[in-house]
């Protein structure tokens, strides 16, 4: 039995397996007000601890019947695709030194706070998988490097159901995998290895929530402009920017279904954005791509889909995978390493 938890930042998602059979999930919701009591993201361990014991009892499981728990990886210095062994190491990282706050980064934190040592905990594929080209590490100063920071989870799970279908392994294959949800993540495969992506945070396309790339004169005016602090700004780039800055909703499903022409727009704008980034990772794999994968709650809209379809069509297929699969991923990611199939990664911190 397996227990797999995924912090969101207002919500945990929770679920229990049995081998790779889902028997129950949930999405704890957090009341916001309730998470703005916490100064710290780190401060919310035991409240969400607390929702995750009382979803486990609840359901009629005790924290022993478990041979694992697998945990969304956080938000760790850049790393190689595969399963971890969550350490005091790693915990400690997450806790006290990552760059980046990121509600991920709870999820190894809280696994092993549960775990008390006796039960191994994982985490497969986090948000900073690192499979970049060097060439693609250059951001045009030498002060900033680019970061694969991506939903390399869901990403890789998805690149390897489609290979499937294909009848193909994803080692054989060249893809464009974009990953379409509140952020959004364009990344080029070849063969098994993710060599370039948008940093869903700070690069690519505008999202429903965050700005994506921005011309950096006008930032750097912005920045200097007295008019925000720090922290206003970063709100703005991410979590006000993009779908919700125009339209004061970050609802994509909402705009399409009750918008008008005039909010729809905004919506092919971000479908252009997007397309362009495909059209530019179909590039970096030298115009040799096997597929073009659209997959997040976005590609639940046919319309989109289409509109997207209608730009980058004649670079490769073109396969739809709507959702997201990060519970299944990360299942089986620890079912792997508990079956012997894979062997478990151990992580250190780079001196
Ligand atoms: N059927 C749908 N049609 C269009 N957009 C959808 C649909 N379902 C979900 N979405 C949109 O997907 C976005 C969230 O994607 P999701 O992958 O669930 O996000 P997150 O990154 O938060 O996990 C929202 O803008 C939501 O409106
Ligand atoms: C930073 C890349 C991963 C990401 O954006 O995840 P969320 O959409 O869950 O914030």
């Amino acid at each position: 039995m397996i227990l797999v938890i995924n912090p969101g930042s207002t919500s945990t998602k929770v679920a229990i397996f049995e081998d790779d059979v889902k028997k129950v999930q949930e999405t704890l919701r957090h009341d916001v007000e309730e998470l703005e009591r916490f100064n710290d993201l780190m401060e919310q361990e035991d409240f969400r601890k607390e929702a995750i014991l009382k979803f486990v009892e609840s359901n009629g499981y005790k924290l022993e019947d478990f041979d694992a728990i697998a945990c969304r990886g956080g938000i760790l210095p850049p790393l190689e695709s595969g399963t971890y062994i969550v350490n005091e190491e790693m915990v400690d990282y997450l806790k006290n030194k990552t760059r980046v706050k990121h509600a991920s980064n709870l999820a190894a934190v809280i696994g092993y706070s549960l775990s008390g040592g006796k039960i191994p905990v994982y985490i497969t594929d986090p948000v900073s998988v690192d499979e970049m080209i060097d060439e693609a590490r250059l951001s045009g100063i030498p002060e900033i490097e680019r970061l694969s920071l991506a939903h390399a989870l869901n990403i890789k799970a998805v690149a390897r159901e489609v290979a499937n279908q294909l009848g193909k392994r994803y080692e054989e294959l060249n893809m464009v995998v974009a990953h379409l949800g509140g952020g959004i993540s364009v990344t080029a495969h070849e063969k098994g290895r993710m060599i370039d992506v948008n940093n869903a945070n700070d690069e690519g396309p505008f999202s429903p929530e965050r700005t994506g790339e921005l011309p950096v004169g006008d930032v750097a005016k912005l920045c200097f402009s007295g008019k925000y602090t720090k922290e206003e700004l970063k709100k703005m780039f991410i979590g006000k920017g993009g779908v919700v800055a125009y339209l004061g909703t970050n609802d994509v499903k909402k705009v399409m279904e009750e918008g008008t022409e005039e909010e729809k727009f905004i919506i092919d704008a971000m479908v252009y954005q997007i397309a362009k980034e495909i059209g530019g990772m179909c590039a970096v794999l030298k115009g040799k791509v096997d597929a073009i994968v659209i997959t997040g709650g976005i590609a639940n809209n046919v319309e989109v889909v289409e509109k997207i379809k209608s730009y980058v069509f004649k670079f490769a297929p073109v396969f739809s995978v709507p959702g997201e699969f990060e519970m299944e991923a990360l299942a089986k990611g620890a079912l792997r390493v508990l079956k012997g199939e894979e062997e478990a990664k151990i992580w250190g911190e780079k001196k």
